[in-house]
Parts: structure tokens; C-alpha cells; sequence
């Protein structure tokens, strides 16, 4: 069992992609989470306004110059959160509470998933989130993909595994580190920090986001989705062989680009 941890209070992380329309409602309920003093938007190469309207939302802004994927964003993001951590030690480092741009007034449910994360009772928590109002167009592939994937790896069975809005302490997300490419980033990090022994719960929460539809658009996506699962699962099989292990990163990033995305 890894160390319990006890952190010292909670950064909003907010990976954001061309989020204009929707980032200023989810930053300011991110600022009025209980215990949140740190709300971080990671631009990840908008080619909007998303990076002004969060600043002027009252958000700290990190932006990449250009787009590096929902992944690269994260670690961004946690890393500006660490340089902030200084500031309250010894109290400890916050906990990291990851959280979609496009959750809008919702974003203010995720407050039931940090409480288990502060109060020492889990390491990672995992949204679950309720049918949306407008029905998605996937057939469950990607899901299936990842939740089959994770069973292997480590027989736990999760209901929604791409679910990515989280809270994680910050020992646990360290652990996890470097995260898995693109949108493999939720497979990977659930398989990692249960590998190093960490406490993971998925926990109901009232969230309502943008689904994808089954348009040209939102097949691309999913097929980005698929691939980049598939390259996190495939990256963690390989851990057991390290002249693969090694080699396996550089190859899939020529993969991803290659494919693009
Ligand atoms: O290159 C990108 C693309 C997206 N995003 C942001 O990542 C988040 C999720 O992207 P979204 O387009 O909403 O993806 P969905 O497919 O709707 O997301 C579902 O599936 C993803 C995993 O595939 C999870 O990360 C999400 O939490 C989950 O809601 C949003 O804040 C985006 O702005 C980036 O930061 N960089
Ligand atoms: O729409 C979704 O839920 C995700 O894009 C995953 O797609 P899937 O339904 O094909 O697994």
C-alpha cells in the first residue's frame, strides 16, 4: 500500500482545446470549488480566444504554442501546480483535480469527487457521470478497448474508463509519470497508479459536457481515441521486455504523428 497522503489543498487543472465558448463558465466554477485556491487553464494551441477569456475568468494561464494533446496539457498543467506547491509547504503538496474545459456550471459537482481525495480516503478518484441529454454516436469500441485493458492489467473493472475528470493526490500522479500519449492519458494513469498501489474509486457525480456525435468529426476523434488507447496498453505490456520498453515511446510518437493528432 502506497504512503497516505495529506495534501495541502487543491489545484484545478483545465486541459483546453479551442474552448472559447465554454471556458469562462468552467473556470469560474472551478474558483468557487471548496478547498480549490489554484485554478490553472493549460491552452494546449487554441486558435481562439480561449487562452484571454480564461485569464480574464480569473484562471492562471500556461499555453503551448502549439497543440501537444490532452496528455502533454496535463503535465503541464501539474507541473505549474508544483512550483506553486512550494508556497504551502511543509503543508504538503495540493492534490491535482483534472476537469474538462467544457463542463461549464456542472464542473461544480466535481466537488463530490475531490472530498475522498482530501480527506485521505482514496488516491485517485474517478468521475462517473450520468446519461447526457444529447446521446453520443460511438458504438462503446473505445471504451470497451480501455475497460478490458485495464481489467488485464490490473482486475479492476472500471464502468467508465475514459472518464477524465479526476482528483489525484500528489504523490500518486508523480507515480504515473510520464503519462500515456494523447487520449490514452485516463488507460494509462488508472493502470499506473493502481500498479503502484494507490487507492482508486470512480464516484457518481453530476457533470454535463459536450458529447461527440457520429459525424465524420467525431469518428476522427474516435479513432484517435482508439489508437492512442491502444498505443497506452500496448506501451505497459511492453514494460516487462526493456529492450522493447525502450525503443516503444519515440515509436509511438512517429505513430501518433504520422496518423496525426
Ligand atoms: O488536443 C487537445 C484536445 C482536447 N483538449 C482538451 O481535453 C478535454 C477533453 O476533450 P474533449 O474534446 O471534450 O474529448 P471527449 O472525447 O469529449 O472526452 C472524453 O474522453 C476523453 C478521453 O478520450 C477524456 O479525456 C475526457 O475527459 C472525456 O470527457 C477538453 O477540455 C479539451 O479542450 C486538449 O487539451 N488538447
Ligand atoms: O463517445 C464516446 O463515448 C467516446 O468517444 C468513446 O467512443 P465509443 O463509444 O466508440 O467507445
Amino acid at each position: 500500500m502506497a504512503d497516505v497522503n495529506v495534501p495541502g489543498g487543491l489545484a484545478v487543472i483545465i486541459p483546453a482545446k479551442d474552448e472559447a465558448e465554454r471556458i469562462a463558465k468552467t473556470v469560474e466554477a472551478a474558483l468557487a470549488l471548496p478547498g480549490a485556491d489554484v485554478v490553472i487553464v493549460v491552452d494546449d494551441g487554441s486558435s481562439d480566444a480561449t487562452a484571454s477569456i480564461a485569464l480574464k475568468a480569473g484562471a492562471q494561464v500556461v499555453s503551448h504554442e502549439v497543440n501537444q494533446g490532452k496528455a502533454a496539457a496535463m503535465e503541464t498543467g501539474a507541473a505549474r501546480a508544483a512550483v506553486l506547491d512550494s508556497a504551502v509547504l511543509p503543508a504538503g503538496p495540493r492534490a491535482l483535480l483534472f476537469i474538462d474545459a467544457d463542463l461549464q456550471e456542472s464542473a461544480a459537482a466535481t466537488a463530490t469527487i475531490v472530498e475522498p481525495v482530501l480527506a485521505g480516503e482514496a488516491d485517485m478518484t474517478i468521475a462517473l457521470i450520468p446519461p447526457q441529454a444529447t446521446a453520443g454516436g460511438g458504438s462503446g469500441r473505445v471504451v470497451r478497448l480501455s475497460r478490458k485493458g485495464i481489467r488485464q492489467a490490473t482486475g479492476w473493472t472500471a464502468t467508465q474508463p475514459l472518464s477524465g475528470t479526476r482528483c489525484i493526490s500528489r504523490p500518486a500522479f508523480d507515480a504515473a509519470l510520464p503519462l500515456a500519449l494523447g487520449w490514452g492519458v485516463e488507460t494509462g494513469l488508472t493502470i499506473d497508479v493502481l500498479g503502484a498501489g494507490y487507492r482508486v474509486i470512480e464516484v457518481p457525480c453530476e457533470l454535463h459536457h459536450r458529447v461527440t456525435g457520429a459525424d465524420l468529426r467525431g469518428q476522427l476523434h474516435r479513432a484517435g481515441q482508439y489508437r492512442d488507447v491502444g498505443l497506452a496498453l500496448l506501451e505497459r505490456r511492453a514494460r516487462s521486455i526493456p529492450a522493447l520498453s525502450r525503443g516503444f515511446r519515440p515509436a509511438a510518437k512517429v505513430v501518433r504523428k504520422v496518423l496525426g493528432g
